[in-house]
């Protein structure tokens, strides 16, 4: 009774106990004595119902055996327990192992990624570096290529250099010839900057000598043709003959009456002889073809004074400035005597010569002088003219206007501005400017450093007043006027009278006009006077008493007087040439 169940669960238990384990270690064989007593039961005969005795003793012994098997199994269980013990000791172990392993991977897998990473950057840093030899790599070639270049450029250059030094030592030869050649021609141009110097210097004493040859005063007459509207009255210029032959006559024939004044006795012919005689049809640019080697004389630092002497509307201004409608046909004196002077300033600067200029335009009223140059006030006292300092005789007008000029177009506005303060005046009291002496003057300093030379001049223009007789019926102020304009020009006429005889008196001073130029008349200076004639043969009588006046002036000779001291003033070291010193040529 139930032992079959029981030999299958030992069977059962057996092989459970001889199973491997998971790890793999064999489990120890279980008891085998439990088996042989099963064997013992199984092999004893059957006893007879019976035997009861025999019965217990059998179920004793296999009591016993089972005992026994129990004892084998506890036992096993006991060994079996220890296993499991050593087994779960082992497993402690291994899974403390399986920790350390496990925190050794993380660890490593830590590295690993650390690894991985530096492997990136380390990749990273190959592609960077991989680029960047590339790029050198590039850079290295092109480096090569200009390399090569520039080898082969230096190849030429150092070519080109020993060519160049070859060249350059040809140069040096030639430079030296040539800085021989130069030095000889330095030489052969300061010879001939001493010679033009010279030349110069010799010219401007031939040129004086051929003016005072000709005169240091000159006369020329000159007759102003018919104006449009004296043409439409039919009158002639038949009184008027101009020798053909001789460019210095003129000749004017009047009718005498009887002194009953019925019957004409015949012509009364009147000869004229000057420097020039210029016929009505003569241009401005053929009168001053005659008078432009004066004022080169004003440039050699001579004084040169031009008048024009005659009877109002005998055709002065139109001489001396030109017509109102101003055309470079119709430019009178003062304008080409200007461009003439800028002109040969400019010539004589290869020579050495610098030159300034200052410019000033009165005008003498009644005795009076007034400054053309500045508007009109009737406030403004005269001018006067003193003496530039005790110990000079040299003469100024403080308080004139004297500007310096540079060029032809500021004197050409000066002149403007002169004749438009002018005008103003002749509006104002009539006609004015036909009794009044207008002088433009023009200073002219020249300086040639290089040789310590100096020169000053002065050039004065001057358009004189209506020369013509008091009339009986003038009325007070006129006769005023004309008592003054009479008295300066016969003044001017006893001073060049009396320069010509060499009178130690001068009556410069009997004079506003001969006062204020003074300076410029006489010595080495040149005087030019215009007689202006009117054509008509009702002026005739005018035109008489003007070339009478001009032949006297005419027949005055003023040859080189002693000259006179210039003032202080000018460059001390200076020496000065032309008429303001001590005569011409270097001193
Ligand atoms: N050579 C000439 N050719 C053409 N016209 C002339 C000439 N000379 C003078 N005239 C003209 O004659 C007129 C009078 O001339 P201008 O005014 O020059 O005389 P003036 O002697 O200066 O007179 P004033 O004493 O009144 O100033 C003007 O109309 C002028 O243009």
């Amino acid at each position: 009774m139930g032992g079959r169940p029981r030999r299958a669960g030992c069977r059962g238990k057996m092989a459970v106990v001889g199973a491997w384990t998971t790890l793999g270690e064999p489990v120890p064989a279980p008891p085998r004595l439990a088996c042989r007593a099963l064997e013992l039961g199984g092999g004893k005969k059957k006893r007879a119902p019976w035997d009861l005795k025999g019965q217990v003793s059998d179920l004793q012994a296999e009591l016993k055996t089972y005992k026994e098997e129990v004892q084998q199994l506890r036992k096993g269980g006991q060994e079996l327990e220890e296993q499991r013990q050593e087994l779960l000791a082992r497993n402690g172990d291994l899974d403390r192992q399986l920790q350390a392993v496990k925190s050794e991977l993380h660890v490593s897998q830590e590295q690993a990624q650390q690894r991985l990473k530096e492997v990136k950057e380390l990749s990273d840093l190959k592609h960077q570096l991989k680029q960047q030899l590339t790029d050198t790599t590039r850079t290295n070639k092109e480096l090569e290529g200009t390399n090569k270049d520039l080898e082969m450029a230096k190849r030429d250059l150092s070519a080109l250099l020993e060519a160049r030094e070859g060249d350059l030592a040809q140069s040096t030869q030639e430079n030296r010839e040539l800085k021989a050649q130069v030095t000889t021609l330095l030489q052969a141009a300061t010879q001939r900057e001493d010679q033009l110097h010279q030349l110069e210097m010799d010219r401007r004493r031939l040129h004086n000598l051929v003016l005072e040859l000709k005169g240091n005063i000159r006369v020329f007459c000159r007759v102003r043709p018919l104006l449009p509207s004296e043409q439409e009255a039919g009158k002639g210029l038949e009184h008027l003959h101009f020798p053909p032959q001789d460019n210095g006559a003129l000749v004017l024939s009047r009718p005498e009456e009887s002194h009953t004044g019925r019957s004409c006795k015949g012509n009364t012919r009147y000869d004229f002889s000057f420097d020039r005689v210029f016929p009505p049809a003569c241009s401005q640019a053929d009168v001053f073809e005659e008078i432009a080697q004066l004022v080169q004389s004003a440039l050699d630092g001579y004084h040169v004074c031009i008048f024009a002497y005659g009877q109002t509307g005998s055709g002065k201004t139109y001489t001396m400035e030109g017509p109102d409608n101003l055309d470079q046909e119709t430019l009178g004196m003062i304008p080409r005597a200007v461009r003439q002077v800028f002109q040969g300033a400019q010539e004589l600067e290869p020579k050495g010569w610098e030159y300034s200029f200052s410019a000033s335009f009165l005008e003498i009223y009644n005795e009076g002088l007034r400054d053309l140059l500045v508007g009109r006030s009737d406030q403004a006292p005269d001018l006067e003219i003193r003496r530039v300092s005790q110990a000079s005789e040299d003469l100024h007008v403080p308080n004139l206007r004297c500007v310096p000029v540079a060029s032809e177009e500021e004197v050409l506005k000066l002149l403007h501005t002169a004749k438009a303060n002018r005008s103003v005046a002749k509006t104002i009291q009539n006609d004015r400017s036909s009794r009044s002496h207008s002088v433009f003057q023009l200073c002219i300093k020249g300086y040639n450093t290089d040789r310590a030379l100096r020169c000053a001049s002065v050039l004065s223009l001057v358009d004189l007043a209506g020369s013509e007789r008091l009339k009986p019926q003038s009325k007070t102020e006129r006769l005023r006027e004309t008592q003054a304009i009479n008295a300066s020009l016969s003044t001017l006429g006893l001073v060049i009278l009396a320069l010509s005889k060499k009178e130690p008196h001068v009556p410069y001073r009997n004079s506003k006009l001969t006062h204020l130029l003074q300076n410029s008349l006489g010595g080495n200076s040149k005087m030019l006077m215009f007689v202006n004639i009117a054509p008509l043969e009702e002026n005739i009588g005018e035109s008489l008493n003007s070339l009478r006046f001009a032949s006297t002036v005419n027949q005055c000779h003023i040859g080189t007087a002693p000259a006179h001291k210039k003032g202080g003033g000018g460059l001390p070291r200076t020496s000065d040439v032309g008429g303001g010193g001590k005569g011409p040529g270097p001193s």
